[in-house]
């Protein structure tokens, strides 16, 4: 075969930039190390869906089979050098159906919640996730609850099924009552969906809270190293006997909660910030 000479020219410097700029890109440009790191996190996920979706289609569409996402994701953190630290599991109802509610500061809260699922747990996502490649069908499989944000009462109607399900199927429900992400070193106010499903359902609300990712990880900043997180379980709080009413009251007060909990865990002891890092590596609190 023969080859147009100016290609082997393109090879030779493929293999240049494959040996000794990408390496000298990752050490010395922590943009491009966050880059990389990002890419092969998603590319990373992707491939383990493929591996998956084979695995848990013989279940079918089913709860169980995040069990098998859950123990095919769990090493990611290693991989990136982060120390997931769970603290206050014990609270966990043993075996009743209830609502988790987290705050979600980027698509790295999937270590973190890998990290304490509970069984029988499923989360509730933007559709948009559904066209998401392989990743998107394995969530499909684990029986992941999609629910359109743009069309309101679609999504509530969802939820309410959701409710029914969990009384009658034994489940658990694992909703981001901020509706979206959130890295700017606080938690937006909180959407009401999750707490309507529990009023609903009369089921309690178990919050829980991951620390600010802003030592190791900032998006704005482009910096991705290596560190550490705490997750946080706090103590049900009962739904028996409220209505539709006091959800707002509801709301607030589980909000309070995690935040409060959210700035004594993040290791600025402020919640981090808009992660602006000062000279001498203070990080500037924008609450
Ligand atoms: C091995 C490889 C595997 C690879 C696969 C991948 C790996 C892992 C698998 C699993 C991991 C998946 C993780 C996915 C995480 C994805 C996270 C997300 O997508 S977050 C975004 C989606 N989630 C949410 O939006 C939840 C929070 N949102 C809400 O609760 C909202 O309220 C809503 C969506 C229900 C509606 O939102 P919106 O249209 O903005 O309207 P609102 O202003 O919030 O509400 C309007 C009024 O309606 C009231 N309301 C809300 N819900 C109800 C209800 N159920 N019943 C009755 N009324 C309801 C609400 O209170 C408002 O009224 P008001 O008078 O103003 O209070
Ligand atoms: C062939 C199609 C290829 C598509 C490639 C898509 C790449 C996606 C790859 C892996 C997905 C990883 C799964 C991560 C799960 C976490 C999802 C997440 O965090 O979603 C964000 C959502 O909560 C809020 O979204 P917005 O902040 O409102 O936006």
């Amino acid at each position: 075969m023969e080859l147009w000479p100016g290609a082997w020219t393109v090879l030779l410097l493929l293999l240049l930039l494959l040996l000794f700029l990408l390496p000298a890109l990752w050490f010395y440009s922590p943009s491009a190390k966050y880059f990389f790191k990002m890419a092969f996190y998603n590319g990373w996920i992707l491939f383990l869906a493929v591996l998956a979706i084979p695995v848990c289609a013989v279940r079918g569409r089913n709860v169980e089979n995040m069990k098998i996402l859950r123990l095919m994701l769990l090493h990611i953190k290693y991989l990136y050098g982060i120390r997931v630290e769970v603290r206050g599991a014990h609270h966990f109802p043993p075996s009743q159906p209830y609502v988790v509610v987290s705050n979600h500061q980027s698509s790295l809260d999937l270590l973190g919640m890998m990290e304490v699922l509970p069984g029988r747990c499923v989360p509730i996502a933007k559709r948009e996730l559904l066209w998401a490649g392989s990743a998107g069908l394995a969530c499909w499989l684990a029986g992941v609850i999609f629910i359109d944000r743009k069309r309101t009462g679609d999504a509530i109607s969802v939820m309410s099924e959701v409710a029914q399900t969990l009384l009658t199927q034994d489940v658990r429900v694992w909703v981001f009552p901020e509706g979206t992400r959130n890295h700017n070193g606080s938690m937006l106010p909180f959407k009401r969906g999750a707490f309507h499903l529990a009023v609903q359902a009369q089921v309690p609300i178990v919050p829980i809270v991951m620390s600010s990712y802003q030592d190791f990880y900032c998006k704005k900043e482009r910096r991705f190293t290596s560190g550490r997180c705490q997750v946080r379980v706090l103590p049900p709080v009962p739904t028996e006997g409220l209505t539709p009413d006091d959800v707002p009251a509801l709301a607030d007060r589980v909000r309070h909660s995690m935040l409060t909990i959210f700035r004594e865990i993040s290791t600025d002891g402020r919640g981090g910030g808009d992660c602006l890092k000062k000279p001498g590596g203070v990080v500037e609190a924008r609450l």
